[in-house]
């Protein structure tokens, strides 16, 4: 519809200057009144007609191009809901967050610039020096010159100004990345007293941004004088020549009139290329990036003979032999480790920091895949899953509590679908939270700040536990995620868990932790050093034996 108005509006545009040739002919210079009123009226009629026809044709391409934005958004939602992990390490945050508002703005803008001005310049040249053609070709042939000409040199503009509005995005993209790190790490700047070094930052990226901004305008913008020039010599040609040829009595004023009326419209037309060149510079270098996300190849999906049935039914895990590097990487984080875990059993897993816990962990729900050896749960390699089924088994509690804006229910009903309250309760209760909510003033209906900011760090744990074991996991993972809890409330919290019948494997930093569990794993560098209970580990491992001094003293790492 909107191509369509932008025709009718086309076709008047083309009409105007033959109807004024006609009126100029007949009209003034026979001095005719009536034909003067006559044409004179069509013409009103007619950009009447196109003025309509141009307010319709807005309201279309505004239509086009705000549901072409809300697809594309939609779309690239749904591609980096199935990143990897190693896809997402590609893309900082805030490089997918300007996708998703300056990359679609600019192309949706375009596009309704398209629809309305864009697709109708070329056209214009085209119809105008058509008509020129029919109505004196000796005098429309500066157009055959000029037109191809001025061609030429818009497209050189193009390409070379696509190189630096992608560069333009690239900075756009830095400051947004400052910004955001910035609004994130707000309190540990002022804790820190760092706002002079942020602002410096800041400006830095701003500074760049606007440089290469400017730049990039100018040059374009360059292309204007070069522009009009050529077709100001042209409008001058034929006023030399039209001239000339109606004092020769071989062309009427009227002619010249019109020709000079198409080649106004023509040199408007190619007067805003300049703007379309930008736009279009700006657009490829927005869709380009817009492109390279849509076409990423997701490099973590259902092997394809996974069986859609097989479901986590006893949580036994058993690392074989397994060995990963992470994408990039120099060294693997991982190096030939193995170790059982029987269905039931409680595994912690002790180490220094960096020495590959949470690495091993995130091999389990496949959110990277290993580089060496076999992860299996319940004796079937975890490939041999499809990935939700796989996942659905698996409780897993990261590092850091990350909470959604919503109510606490929210948060913890969030773990499983279609969640009821007094599964809520219930998960609430065993994560050791529940007194906790109904103490606050809304209870359960309390809302939670964006990532939790109103909730203390213990408080967060334990409700990422309590959205973990709502889904009555198989295998349950706590990513040290009872660091924040003072003894008692953990050791009620561990207790309550042995009740969920699953396979729990606990990264802790903690003895206290550790002691209770039916094994202990003391990683170190990537290796499982020692594995087995706490008193055997006191016997045999002289690293755990230190580390059990660190934390409890020397008497009682010997008298144990
Ligand atoms: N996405 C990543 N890309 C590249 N290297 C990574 C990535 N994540 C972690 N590493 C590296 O892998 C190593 C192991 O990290 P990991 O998080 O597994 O250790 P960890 O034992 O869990 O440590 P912590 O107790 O501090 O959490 C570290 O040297 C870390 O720098």
């Amino acid at each position: 519809m909107a191509y369509l108005f932008m025709l009718i509006e086309l076709g008047v545009e083309l009409a105007l200057p033959l109807f004024l040739g006609l009126m100029i002919n007949d009209g003034v210079v026979n001095q005719d009144v009536s034909n003067i009123v006559m044409w004179g009226s069509l013409m009103i009629g007619l950009a009447f007609v196109a003025f309509v026809a141009g307010i319709f044709n807005s309201f279309y391409s505004s239509h086009v191009s705000f549901a072409f934005g809300y697809d594309i958004r939609q779309k690239l939602f749904e591609k980096i809901q199935v990143f990897s992990f190693k896809n997402l390490d590609q893309y900082p945050t805030s490089a997918l967050v300007t996708r998703f508002t300056n990359d679609v703005r600019q192309i949706q803008n375009t596009i309704f610039m398209g629809l309305r001005i864009m697709m109708k310049a070329p056209l214009v040249v085209a119809g105008g020096v058509t008509m020129a053609f029919f109505v004196n070709a000796r005098l429309a042939m500066v157009f055959v010159v000029t037109v191809p000409l001025l061609i030429l040199f818009l497209l050189l503009v193009l390409r070379l100004a696509g190189g630096m509005f992608s560069n333009v995005q690239k900075n756009v993209d830095r400051v947004n990345r400052v910004m955001q790190e910035n609004l994130a790490g707000m309190r540990l700047i002022k804790a820190f007293m760092r706002r002079d070094h942020e602002e410096d930052r800041f400006i830095q990226a701003n500074s760049n941004l606007a440089v290469s901004t400017r730049r990039t305008f100018r040059f374009v913008e360059s292309s204007m004088p070069v522009l009009l020039f050529v077709m100001n010599m042209s409008l001058i040609f034929i006023i030399w020549f039209g001239n000339m040829q109606a004092l020769a009595g071989t062309t009427s004023v009227g002619e010249v009139v019109t020709i000079i009326n198409y080649a106004l419209r023509v040199s408007m037309s190619i007067s805003m290329f300049s703007f379309i060149i930008m736009a279009l510079s700006r657009t490829k270098a927005s869709a380009d990036r817009m492109n390279e996300v849509m076409t990423l190849d997701i490099d973590l999906l259902d092997s394809e003979d996974a069986d859609p049935c097989q479901a986590v039914t006893q949580g036994k895990v058993e690392i074989r032999d397994v060995s990963f590097q992470y994408p990039g990487a120099e060294e693997p984080v991982l190096k030939n480790i193995s170790f059982t875990a029987e269905p039931g059993e409680k595994i912690a897993i002790i180490g220094a920091t960096g020495s590959g816990k949470t690495s091993m962990f995130q091999l389990l729900p496949r959110l990277y895949d290993t580089t060496g050896g076999d992860v299996l749960i319940d004796d079937k390699s975890v490939t041999s899953y499809k990935l939700e089924q796989l996942r659905e088994g698996i409780g897993y509690v990261p590092q850091t509590p990350l909470l959604f804006t919503g109510t606490i229910t929210d948060n913890i009903a969030w773990g499983k679908k279609h969640a009821v309250m007094e599964e809520v309760i219930q998960a609430a209760a065993d994560a050791q939270i529940h007194e906790t909510i109904v103490g606050l003033s809304n209870g359960y209906d309390t809302k939670v700040g964006q990532k939790g900011v109103n909730l203390s760090g213990g408080q967060k744990q334990r409700i990422s536990i309590a959205r973990a074991l709502i889904r009555h996991p198989k295998v349950l993972m706590l990513d040290d995620s009872t660091s924040a809890l003072d003894l008692s409330t953990e050791s009620r919290l561990l207790q309550a868990v042995k009740k969920y019948e699953c396979t729990s494997l606990i990264i802790t930093q903690k003895v206290s932790t550790a002691r209770d569990a039916d094994r202990i794993l003391l990683m170190d560098n990537g290796k499982i050093l020692a594995a087995g209970t706490h008193h055997e580990l006191l016997r045999c491992s002289e690293l755990y034996r230190k580390i059990v001094e660190s934390q409890f003293g020397k008497e009682y790492a010997y008298a144990d």
